[in-house]
C-alpha cells in the first residue's frame, strides 16, 4: 500500500550495542545525544572529530569513549566496525562515509540525512526494566521528546515492580512446566495497570486467586 510515510517500511529494534564496536564521526550536539545514548546502554564508542562539546570532552576522560582528535580519514572504516555514527556538519563527508560503509558492509545512522541511513534514533526512556522507544516517523523529533516525557508522567509508579514481579512469576512457572501467557495476561491489561497502581491490595488478592485455581505458590512484589 503507498503511503506518504516514509518510514513504513521501517521496523523498531533492540540492538545490542554493548557487544559492538561503534564509531561516531563528528563531535557536535547530535553527536553527543547519540553518544550518550550508546554509552548509557554500555557501548564503548570510538570517536573521530577534530574538537567535542564539554559532555564529550568530560566522556572522553572518564574513559567512556575512546577519541581520536582529528578529522575523518578513509582508513578510520573498515569491515571490524559494526556501526558507524554519521554526524559531521560536512555534508559531503557525510556522503563520503556513508558510501564507503554502504560498500563495506556497515550499518550506519546518518544525521544530515536519516532516511538515507540504516538506522533512526528514536526517543528513549527506561523504568527499570521496561524500555519505550518513541518515534513520529521523522516527522518532529520534538514530538517524539514530547511523547516520550508524557509516557514517563503517566506510567505509574509500580509498574517497576510489576515488570520485575512478573519476570520472577514466568521464571517459576516456566520451572514448573506451566504456560506462563494466561496467567501474566491477567496482570498486564491496561485496566489492570490502572488498578493496581491505586489499590495495591488488589494485587494481593489476584494473586491469591491464581494460586487457589493453579495450584501454585507466587513470589509476592517487592514492596
Ligand atoms: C528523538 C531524538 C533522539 C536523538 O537524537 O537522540 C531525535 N532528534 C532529537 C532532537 C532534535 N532533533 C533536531 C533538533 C534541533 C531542533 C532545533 O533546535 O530546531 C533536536 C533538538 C536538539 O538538538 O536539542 C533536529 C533534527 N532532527 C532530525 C533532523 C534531520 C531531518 O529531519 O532530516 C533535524 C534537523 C532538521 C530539523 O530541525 O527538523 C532527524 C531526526 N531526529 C531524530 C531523533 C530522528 C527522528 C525521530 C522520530 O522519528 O521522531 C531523526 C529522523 C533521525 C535521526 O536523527 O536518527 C532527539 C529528541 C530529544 C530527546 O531525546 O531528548
Ligand atoms: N538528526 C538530528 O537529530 C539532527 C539535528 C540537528 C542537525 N542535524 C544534522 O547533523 C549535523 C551535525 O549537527 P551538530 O549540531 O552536531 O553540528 P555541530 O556543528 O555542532 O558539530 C559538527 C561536528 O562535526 C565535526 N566535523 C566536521 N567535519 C569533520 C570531519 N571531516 N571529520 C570529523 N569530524 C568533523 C566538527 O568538528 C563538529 O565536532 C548537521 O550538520 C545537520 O546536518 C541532525
Amino acid at each position: 500500500m503507498e503511503t506518504d510515510n516514509p518510514m513504513d517500511s521501517w521496523l523498531g529494534f533492540f540492538y545490542h550495542v554493548a557487544k559492538k564496536r561503534v564509531l561516531v564521526i563528528g563531535g557536535g550536539r547530535v553527536a553527543e545525544r547519540r553518544v550518550k545514548k550508546l554509552v548509557d546502554s554500555g557501548a564503548v564508542p570510538e570517536l573521530v572529530s577534530p574538537n567535542l562539546t564539554s559532555d564529550l570532552y568530560r566522556l572522553w576522560q572518564t574513559g567512556h569513549i575512546v577519541w581520536k582528535m582529528r578529522r575523518f580519514v578513509k582508513g578510520d572504516l573498515f569491515s571490524e566496525i559494526d556501526l558507524v555514527v554519521i554526524a559531521t556538519s560536512d555534508h559531503t563527508v557525510n556522503e563520503q562515509i556513508a558510501t564507503q560503509a554502504k560498500a563495506l558492509g556497515i550499518l550506519c545512522a546518518r544525521a544530515d540525512d536519516p532516511l538515507r541511513g540504516d538506522i533512526v534514533f528514536p526517543a528513549s526512556m527506561r523504568a527499570g526494566m521496561i524500555r519505550i522507544e518513541v518515534s513520529t516517523s521523522g516527522a518532529s523529533p520534538a514530538l517524539s521528546a514530547g511523547i516520550r516525557d508524557w509516557l514517563k508522567q503517566e506510567l505509574p509508579e509500580i509498574i517497576e515492580a510489576l515488570a520485575e514481579w512478573q519476570r520472577d512469576v514466568r521464571a517459576v512457572l516456566l520451572r514448573q512446566g506451566i504456560a506462563p501467557g494466561p496467567i501474566l495476561k491477567r496482570f498486564s491489561s491496561p485496566e489492570w495497570i490502572r488498578t493496581v497502581a491505586t489499590d495495591r491490595s488488589a494485587f494481593e488478592r489476584e494473586i491469591c486467586a491464581v494460586e487457589e485455581t493453579y495450584s501454585l505458590v507466587l513470589p509476592r512484589p517487592r514492596p
